[in-house]
């Protein structure tokens, strides 16, 4: 049997699954993360079917991914030595304005990707690091590239573009959204287990590190509240969210701040960690009695709160919103924040099946359903390899899985 090895680098980590290809749809075996590369305590964690934990420290580091790809590799081939490995699928973060599904990497569109890596300068470098890195591995296997902007491809024009002279948006400075992988899972997971929501308006919130919403109709992605970079939209673990452009001026031309300042500032100090001055990990904040810890998970539920009512006027009401990443699924505090009050629009809590994190956390007679659905990027991109692998076994699956074409958005289709 084949199988497929997943990785999604972020700047400092590389998540990875091993799936083995089944006639029906991908089946994870084993998956887990490299963490903390190029600083002090790396350490490589994952978890197999069979309920095993593998990995731990690695006591000289990990130098850059090349290394913690390595480092993977090994584990897998020590401990799944009979894997047959026939495709890797990777994340990559931006596609640009035009892939709207993945593709096969080949040294020809690795170039062309690496052009958009200023685009997305914390993420996109990784991840095409990840995919040289795997290529000297195993050059005999298919890799495909699967892009977090893809599924936002559908946005009509006017959620696609910035109030900037027409040109810059030919140059590619567009709204192009991200976490689209997530988005995609949650869609086909609607698709099959609530078709009718799935059929109407949802608005996903993918609330881990990095956070976004999006707006749905039939599955379809209509708005997001991530833009041209991964840092708009709402705060994050070290990442501002929106931002008045204006205070981007301000700190270069009045504090002489210099582009690499400002990128740090934005990306890696702002945010939960910059609010609090304590953590970006929700988790301790939510321990922790510290009026800054306070403020800076009031400041996240605030935000949210805002973006919500902002994607509901677009969708133009609202049948269901769902919480998923790391704080979606866990944070019973963020979730009750964010859903209080919301009655004006459909939105009634059930207290206990929220602190139960039950699947669905409205009460019966909520107007608008409201769920909590474990996101699963790496199944979108095993699914998307596998697809590669077998085209005829995997097509009609995937086609299943695909959301049909929406009706334009009320009042904000293309102009
Ligand atoms: N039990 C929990 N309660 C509250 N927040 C949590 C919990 N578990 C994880 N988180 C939050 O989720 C974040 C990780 O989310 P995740 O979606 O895995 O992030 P990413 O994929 O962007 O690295 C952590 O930084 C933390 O803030
Ligand atoms: C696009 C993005 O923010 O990704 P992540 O949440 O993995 O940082
Ligand atoms: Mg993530």
């Amino acid at each position: 049997m084949s199988h497929v090895i997943t990785l999604n680098a972020g700047s400092s980590s590389l998540k990875f699954g091993l799936f083995s290809l089944p006639s029906d749809d991908p089946v994870a075996i084993c998956t887990g993360i490299v963490d903390r590369i190029g600083s002090a305590g790396a350490t490589i964690r994952a978890k197999t079917s069979d309920g095993r934990t593998l990995g731990g420290d690695v006591a000289d580091g990990i130098a850059d991914h090349h290394e913690a790809l390595n480092h993977v590799l090994d584990l897998i081939i020590q401990q799944f030595p009979a894997a047959n490995i026939a495709a890797v699928g990777h994340r990559i973060v931006h596609g640009g304005p035009d892939h709207d599904q993945p593709i096969l990497l080949t040294p020809e569109s690795l170039a062309a990707l690496d052009e958009l890596s200023p685009f997305a300068p914390l993420h996109q470098p990784y991840n095409l690091s990840g995919v040289r890195a795997s290529v000297e591995r195993f050059p005999d296997a298919v890799q495909v590239a699967c892009f977090d902007t893809a599924f936002h491809r559908s946005h009509p024009w006017v959620n696609d573009t910035f109030a900037l002279p027409t040109e810059y948006y030919d140059k590619g400075v567009r709204r192009y959204g991200f976490h689209g992988l997530s988005y995609e899972y949650i869609s086909g997971h609607l698709a099959k287990t609530a078709p009718l929501l799935h059929g109407g308006r949802v608005i996903v919130a993918h609330l881990g590190n990095g956070a976004s919403m999006c707006g749905m109709i039939h599955g379809r992605s209509v708005g997001s509240s991530m833009g041209f970079s991964a840092i708009d939209g709402l705060p994050m673990g070290t990442r501002c969210g929106q931002l008045d452009p204006g205070v981007v001026l301000y700190l270069m031309d009045q504090k002489g701040m210099s582009v690499d300042e400002i990128t740090e500032l934005l990306y890696r100090k702002s945010g939960l960690l910059g609010l609090s001055g304590l953590s970006s990990d929700m988790r301790t904040l939510e321990k922790s009695d510290s009026g800054s810890a306070r403020r800076a998970i009031s400041y996240f539920n605030f935000r949210a709160r805002r973006e919500l009512g902002a994607l509901a006027a677009v969708l133009g009401g609202l049948d269901a919103v769902v919480f998923t990443g790391g704080i979606g699924e866990n944070s019973a505090l963020v979730r009750e924040r964010i859903c209080v009050n919301m009655g004006w629009l459909g939105i009634e809590l059930d207290h206990d099946a929220n602190t139960d994190h039950a699947r669905i956390i409205s009460t019966p007679l909520s107007r608008v359903q409201v769920m909590v659905i474990p996101t699963n990027e790496e199944l979108v991109i095993a699914r998307a390899a596998a697809r590669f692998v077998y085209p005829h076994m995997y097509e009609t699956l995937l086609d299943k899985a695909s959301p049909a074409a929406p009706p334009p958005a009320d009042g904000s289709g293309p102009e």
